[in-house]
Parts: structure tokens; C-alpha cells; sequence
């Protein structure tokens, strides 16, 4: 069985795609804050359904030189900046959370009658959608990538911030493919903390987050895309779940059965993910050392 889920939002069917637009800036074209800070446009580095990535050179008002960044552009209409200063907030709240790519600066500013935000991130490389391109992960790097998400959303979890948009465009690598970090924090809200005060409620707000990490682990090792709503019912999730095992079974990933069972057990009650990570890392006793690994010599250390 294939797994297939419908992850893209209201919200990204409603805007005009920033990767269908012509770029916004050119290279060498320098951006200004309000505060003095310049940013020179480098090579065009991706684009979304929200926005614009360029490579640039960050140099603070008092002449520092910040180094190369990822400069994220994202348009929006005069007098609605509400998502984009979501964004913002969000980004910042996150600051303090392990594997978040950083964000250095961001400020809005008009160009050619455009309203745009800029938000200058940390430069990273590859995500783990092009590494899954034409290949799969071994089973400890799958563990791994589940392990360190689900790390990075039990922090979120302390913060009450759920991310709602997990997928494996989402996952960045640094050069030497070491660490791995999340970005696009676009889909992202606060928990309305006094409206889920029973367990159960605030097991709901984060069931989409915890279930889209089976499915992330699925992705790894299959060609399933992952997709899914984060509007939905405890028992819909439960549902949902049910399909991820079928596909665990089918696609020789026994090793991720446990955190399933111990996902779905939670989607029932208390969602913690620490047990989660536990789970996880108890299928490591599966393991088969001749499962495939994608290591060469262009693959090297992080997913050694
Ligand atoms: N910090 C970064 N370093 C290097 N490249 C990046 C960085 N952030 C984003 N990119 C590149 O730019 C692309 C688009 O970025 P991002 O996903 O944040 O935009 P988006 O419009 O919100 O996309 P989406 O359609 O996934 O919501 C990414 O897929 C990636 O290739």
C-alpha cells in the first residue's frame, strides 16, 4: 500500500506560489533594515509556496561582517503582515530550541511597491527530500532523523508551539551532513494554552506533529509521500495510523512498530515525547546490518 497524504494548507492553495513568481530581487542587489543592516543578494537558493531563499552577505550598521545567510523573502499585502509577524514571533520563541535553524534578523521593508519580510537564517544545505531523492536511508539514520524531530518537538511542546508542516523539505543538513535541522516555521501557531486545559485536549493540539513523524519515518525508507491533515479527530489520527503500520509491515520497517504502537497508545491519552524517543530508539534491537545504506563517498558522516 502506498501512503499517500494531502499536506499543503488552505492557506498555501489561497497565495500566489512564491516559486511560481520571477525572482523578487537580483544578484548583487543590496537590501537595507530600517536599523542599518545590509544584505547583499547572492545566488537564489530555493523557493516555496511562501518564499524567495538567496544566498547573502550579512554586515551589520557598524560594519561587522555577519557572513554569508539564507535570506527568506516572503511578500504580503499592505496592511496584512499578520502571518508573516506570526512567523516572526514564532522564529523568536524558538531561538532556545536545539536543531531550529537560526534566525539572525528579520525586518520588513517596501520594494518596487511590494511589501516583503526578510528573514536572514543561518545558511544550510541539502534538505532530506533531495537526500531521499532516488534512495532511502539505512535504518539507524532513520532513527536518527525521527529521534532528533521528535527532540525538537517535545521543546516546542514546552514552548506551546505546534508546528503543523513536517515533511522532508523541512529537514536541512549542514555541509558535512553532522547535524540536521528543522526550518519554516510558516505553518506554525501557539497552542491556545487556556482552551486545552485537559490532557486530552492538549494531546489533540499536538497529535498532528506526533503522527507526522511516522509518517516522516515512513518517507524515509519508502517512496510514500507524506502528507496529512492536521484538522482531525483523535480516532481519525488513531485511523491514520493504522495505514502507517500496514505500511511499516509492507515496506520491511518493523523496527519503527513499537513507536507506533506507543504513538497511537498515546494519541489516547498523555502525549509525551520523550516516551516517544524511547520507543524509537527500542527498535534499534530490529536492526539488520544488511539493510541498505546510502553511504558513498558524496554521503559521508551523518547518515554514517
Ligand atoms: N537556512 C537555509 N539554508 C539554505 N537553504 C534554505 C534555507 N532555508 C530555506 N532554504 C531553501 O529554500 C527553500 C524554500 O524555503 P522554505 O521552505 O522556508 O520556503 P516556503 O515558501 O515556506 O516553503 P514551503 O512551500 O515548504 O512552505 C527550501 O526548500 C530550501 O531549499
Amino acid at each position: 500500500m502506498k501512503v499517500v497524504y494531502v499536506f499543503r494548507k488552505l492557506r498555501k492553495l489561497c497565495t500566489m506560489n512564491a516559486s511560481d513568481q520571477d525572482d523578487y530581487v537580483r544578484r548583487g542587489q543590496i537590501l537595507l533594515s530600517g536599523s542599518g543592516s545590509k544584505f547583499e543578494i547572492g545566488e537564489k537558493l530555493g523557493s516555496g509556496a511562501f518564499g524567495q531563499v538567496y544566498q547573502s552577505r550579512y554586515t551589520k550598521k557598524n560594519g561587522t561582517e555577519e557572513g554569508i545567510v539564507a535570506v527568506k523573502l516572503v511578500k504580503y499585502e499592505e496592511g496584512e503582515d499578520a502571518d508573516v509577524q506570526r512567523e516572526r514571533e514564532i522564529l523568536n520563541l524558538c531561538a532556545p530550541v536545539e536543531n531550529v535553524i537560526t534566525l539572525k534578523k528579520a525586518f520588513t521593508f517596501i520594494l518596487d511597491e511590494q511589501h516583503f519580510m526578510l528573514f536572514a537564517f543561518e545558511k544550510y544545505g541539502l534538505s532530506l527530500e533531495s537526500m531521499l531523492k532516488d534512495r532511502i536511508i539505512n535504518v539507524p539514520n532513520t532513527l536518527k532523523v525521527g529521534y532528533i524531530v521528535l527532540g525538537i518537538f517535545e521543546h516546542l511542546q514546552k514552548l506551546g508551539i505546534v508546528f503543523r508542516d513536517l515533511h522532508p523539505g523541512q529537514l536541512l543538513f549542514c555541509s558535512d551532513l553532522v547535524h540536521m535541522k528543522l526550518t519554516d516555521f510558516g505553518m506554525a501557531q501557539q497552542a491556545k494554552r487556556n482552551k486545552n486545559t485537559t490532557k486530552e485536549a492538549n494531546t489533540y493540539v499536538y497529535a498532528f506533529d506526533a503522527a507526522s513523524v511516522a509518517f516522516l519515518l515512513v518517507c524515509c525508507r519508502t517512496d510514500a509521500k507524506v502528507m496529512d491533515k492536521p484538522e482531525l479527530t483523535t480516532s481519525a489520527f488513531v485511523n491514520e495510523l493504522r495505514g502507517v503500520k500496514d505500511t511499516l509491515l509492507q515496506n520491511n520497517m518493523m523496527f519503527a512498530y513499537e513507536f507506533v504502537d506507543e504513538l497511537t497508545r498515546q494519541m489516547r491519552g498523555n502525549l509525551s515525547y520523550a516516551k516517544l524517543q524511547r520507543a524509537l530508539s527500542a527498535g534499534l534491537v530490529t536492526f539488520d546490518p544488511d539493510d541498505k545504506f546510502i553511504l558513498t563517498d558524496s554521503v559521508p558522516s551523518m547518515l554514517a
